[in-house]
């Protein structure tokens, strides 16, 4: 029977004919495959362990960037990147000098919610085509419990035509890199790993030992650490459900919230979580994961997708309160001009992917309302292209009815709300997501409100 048919619970370790050498990283290659958000930090990190290193993806355009000393993904800076000795290529070929492949590619959902593992898929098969007998191959990216042994380890099987447990080993290992979080990186956050079998979860953890200096987590099975990585991300997303469905329930009662939850904060166990726009690719997406599978066997999560429901709702919640701000400011509707002030998922990063702000875009030119745009930390050209908006260069509030504070940059904290209310047109209306602006500070003519 082959050692993957059984889900392995880590207490009765499957033997395999592998005992765990000590790894010497000057001795070991590592392919990674995928050099994105998660992949390249890994491939950089890999390398300055002293591994030796193969950077494979299948964009020509991030591997030339890459080669030619550029940091595509504005995390690591081109300083990383020029000191690495990470070999970039397109070519899958290179796979084949690895005794371990470390697989980050995205994993999003499909228009239906559904889990969409084609990237996960074609790269096992990519792998398989390439990789030699007695590879370790470990997922990283993040998907439903299960997927590493029912999707990826028979992508490999069919890519290679050798059977996995006997000619390969699969582990998973998930990602909690944080973006725009410079306190919490690669090394000083402890990793998850697992294997298919216990020997294999040795291999894994003596692999990421080296690499991370807060240490490793033994899972006692693949499926648990699949499970593990989802649910950070799920009960985040329930967290901020509730603050959001609070925001809603209080605007009716009109009752800042802002100043709720920093009351209901000064308790020593109250989480504190901000009402908000919740975009990106994974809080938004992962949810969805392990609703699919819970699904699946028969389980009904219907607390993951209310929340997910209540979330969702929020851009349509903005797109109110500034609908209601031009209205009381005598502003109407088809005649206004509003500026968004951020526009990528979160705060202090560029990534416009998943980002929330689009869908509050749309709903205010449904209402006939001329936006622009603005975010220093975006490319504008993409900014354009993702939010069908003119993209505004330098920061100017002239010629405004509104003002949205969408995304709640750094730089933004800075503004002083007089300016604001000077260079904007007469009777401006103020909408603020993160209650970034002191509302004290503003005159009486702006019609002001916050989430
Ligand atoms: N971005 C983040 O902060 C985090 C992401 N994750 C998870 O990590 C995974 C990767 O996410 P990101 O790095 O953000 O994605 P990304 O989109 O930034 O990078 C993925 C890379 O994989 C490449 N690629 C796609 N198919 C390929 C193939 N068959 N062979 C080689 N390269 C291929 C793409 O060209 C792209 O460069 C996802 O599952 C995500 O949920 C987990 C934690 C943090
Ligand atoms: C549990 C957790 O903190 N997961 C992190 C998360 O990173 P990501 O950048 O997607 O998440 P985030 O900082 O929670 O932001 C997600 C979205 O939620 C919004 N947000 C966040 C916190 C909050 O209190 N209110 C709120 O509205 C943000 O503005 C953003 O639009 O997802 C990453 C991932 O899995 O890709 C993961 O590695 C990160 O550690």
């Amino acid at each position: 029977m082959n050692s993957l048919s059984e889900p392995d619970d880590g207490l009765e370790g499957i033997e395999t004919e592998r005992e765990n050498q000590l790894l010497d990283p000057t001795a070991t290659t590592v392919a990674v495959v995928g050099l994105g958000y998660v992949g390249l930090p890994l491939a950089v990190g890999f390398d300055d362990t002293g591994f030796d290193v193969v950077g494979y993806d299948v964009s020509q355009e991030t591997i030339a960037a890459l080669e030619a000393g550029t940091d595509t993904t504005g995390d690591l800076g081109d300083e990383a990147i020029v000191e690495s000795e990470v070999s970039f290529t397109t070519s899958p070929d290179a796979i084949s000098r690895a005794q371990y492949v470390v697989v980050t590619v995205p994993t999003p959902v499909d228009d239906d919610d559904r889990p969409s593992m084609e990237y996960v898929v074609a790269a096992g098969e990519e792998v398989g085509q390439h990789m030699t007998r007695g590879t370790t191959a470990v997922l990283e990216s993040t998907v439903y419990p299960g997927a590493t042994r029912q999707e990826f380890a028979p992508a490999i099987e069919r890519g290679s035509g050798m059977t996995c447990g006997e000619d390969f080993f699969v582990g998973y290992s998930p990602e909690r890199a944080n973006p725009g979080d410079e306190e919490h990186g690669l090394s000083n956050v402890i990793k998850v790993v697992s294997g298919q079998d216990e020997t294999v979860r040795e291999d894994v953890a003596a692999l990421y030992d080296l690499l991370v200096d807060a240490g490793v987590h033994r899972a006692p099975s693949m499926e648990v650490a699949e499970s593990a990585k989802v649910i950070e991300n799920v009960q985040r997303d329930l967290n901020i459900a509730l603050v959001n469905e609070l925001a809603t329930v209080f605007e009716e009662l009109d009752v800042d919230t802002r100043a709720v939850l920093e009351a209901a904060g000064t308790k020593w166990n109250f989480h504190e979580y901000e009402p908000g726009l919740v975009g990106g690719h994974c809080i938004p997406v992962d949810p969805h994961f392990l609703a699919y599978r819970a699904r699946q066997a028969g389980a009904e999560p219907e607390l993951i997708q209310t929340a997910r429901a209540v979330n969702e709702s929020m851009p349509h919640h903005v797109a109110d309160l500034m609908v209601k701000a031009l209205s009381e400011a005598g502003h109407p509707l088809g005649e206004s001009r509003v500026l968004v002030l951020g526009l990528s998922y979160k705060p202090n990063v560029g990534d416009l992917r998943s980002s929330k702000v689009a869908d509050v875009i749309a709903a205010l030119k449904e209402y006939g309302i001329d936006v622009v745009g603005h975010d220093p930390y975006a490319d504008d050209e993409a900014i354009e292209a993702q939010f069908d908006v003119e993209a505004q260069p330098t920061l100017s509030l002239e010629g405004f009815d509104g003002l949205l504070l969408a995304t709640p940059h750094e730089e933004f904290r800075d503004v002083d709300p007089r300016v604001l209310a000077d260079r904007l047109d007469d009777d401006p209306a103020i909408v603020d997501v993160d209650g970034t602006v002191d509302r004290s500070l503003l005159p009486e003519s702006v019609s002001y409100r916050r989430v």
